[in-house]
């Protein structure tokens, strides 16, 4: 038996909707990810566990790590041997972390391990991308790549290999704060616009940019300084309750940037030392979250989805 664990993720990184996104680490050494643990067994068998199963549909053919399953089963590897893939679901569903793309990542890795199938990087990544589509309501990379390969990632159909690791700031601290209600991605891509201006559009090409331009040749400052969501922040502010409080207070405490991470309602912030997200965390806790909700100081997870050692 081996467990993956595949990394919670902000998606859009605020500067790059659908191209930029980053795997998170809390910096106390909790993981916060879904985990897939994988046994052979006489015949095909698949469990939902964790805090938040309760919260995915109970019918398993409705849930993505078991569709993935059966996929892999019918189109990737028939000749598989039995297996028992439990999910523990220790996301929120609809956060803004990523939370179908940590399911279909860590199912796939676990599956490819388990069957021995060395598909390639960009193949892996295809897959998962196509099952993550299935609910957010389109197709988009910057939750599945910085989830499976970790740190921050370039990342779409354009770019070779599908993903490219960039460069940070190992001072940037990132706060992030799930409210405890939730916002379905699909729901959030449908109030964006069908089509950008043209003047947007340079904007936005010129910010992504030189955003990464900057992070290649370490003006992290000046990165953060342009750091800013004009794209799909504006649309999607007023379906987060709080979002504007904290839009003002953050900065005010310090942080650098301030927005929402991936589709919402997860709040995001980047501060660069430690006493400043300590501060941030502790006003998202106190005016931000509900008693269902909570809040972690994160650096990257550079590692991505990975096999958990097995404790002594
Ligand atoms: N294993 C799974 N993990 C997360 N969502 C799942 C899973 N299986 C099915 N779903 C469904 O996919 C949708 C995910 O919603 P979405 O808002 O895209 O979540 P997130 O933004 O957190 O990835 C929900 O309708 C949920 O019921
Ligand atoms: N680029 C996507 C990211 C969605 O992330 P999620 O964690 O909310 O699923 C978007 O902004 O729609």
């Amino acid at each position: 038996m081996f467990e993956v664990y595949a990394p919670a993720s902000v998606g859009n990184f605020a500067v790059g909707f659908d191209a930029l996104g980053a795997a998170l680490a809390p910096i106390d050494g909790q993981l916060l990810g879904d985990v897939v643990a994988v046994q052979s067994a006489t015949q095909d068998e698949f469990i939902c566990s964790g805090e938040y199963a309760h919260k995915l549909p109970a019918d398993p053919l409705e849930n993505l790590a078991y569709q993935c399953l059966v996929h892999f089963r019918e189109h990737v590897a028939p000749n598989m041997a039995a297996v028992r893939l439990e999910l523990k679901k220790n996301l929120p569903i609809g956060s803004g972390l990523g939370s179908s793309a940590c399911s279909v990542v860590a199912t796939f890795a676990a599956l490819d391990k388990f069957a021995d199938t060395q598909l390639s990087q960009v193949e892996l990544i295809e897959l998962m991308a196509d099952f993550e589509a299935k609910v957010s309501g389109g197709r988009h990379y910057d939750n599945i790549t910085p989830c499976y390969l970790g740190g921050l990632q370039l990342t779409g159909d354009l770019i070779p290999n599908k993903s490219l690791s960039l460069p940070v700031c190992e001072q940037w601290y990132y706060v992030v704060a799930f409210p405890g209600f939730t916002l379905n991605t699909a729901k959030a891509r449908a109030v964006l616009p069908e089509s950008l201006s043209m003047h947007d559009s340079v904007e936005f090409a010129q910010r992504l940019s030189a955003f990464i331009s900057l992070l290649h040749t370490q003006q992290f400052d000046a990165a953060l300084s342009i750091m800013e969501d004009r794209v799909a922040e504006p649309h999607r502010a007023r379906l987060i309750e709080g979002f504007a409080q904290a839009k003002q207070a953050l900065p005010e405490l310090g942080a650098k940037v301030m927005s929402i991470s991936g589709a919402g309602p997860t709040l995001f912030a980047v501060c660069t030392d430690l006493t400043t997200a300590q501060q941030c965390a502790d006003w998202l806790a106190a005016n931000y979250i509900n008693d269902q909700g909570f809040c972690h100081i994160c650096q990257l997870d550079t590692l991505g989805t990975r096999v958990l050692e097995k404790e002594a």
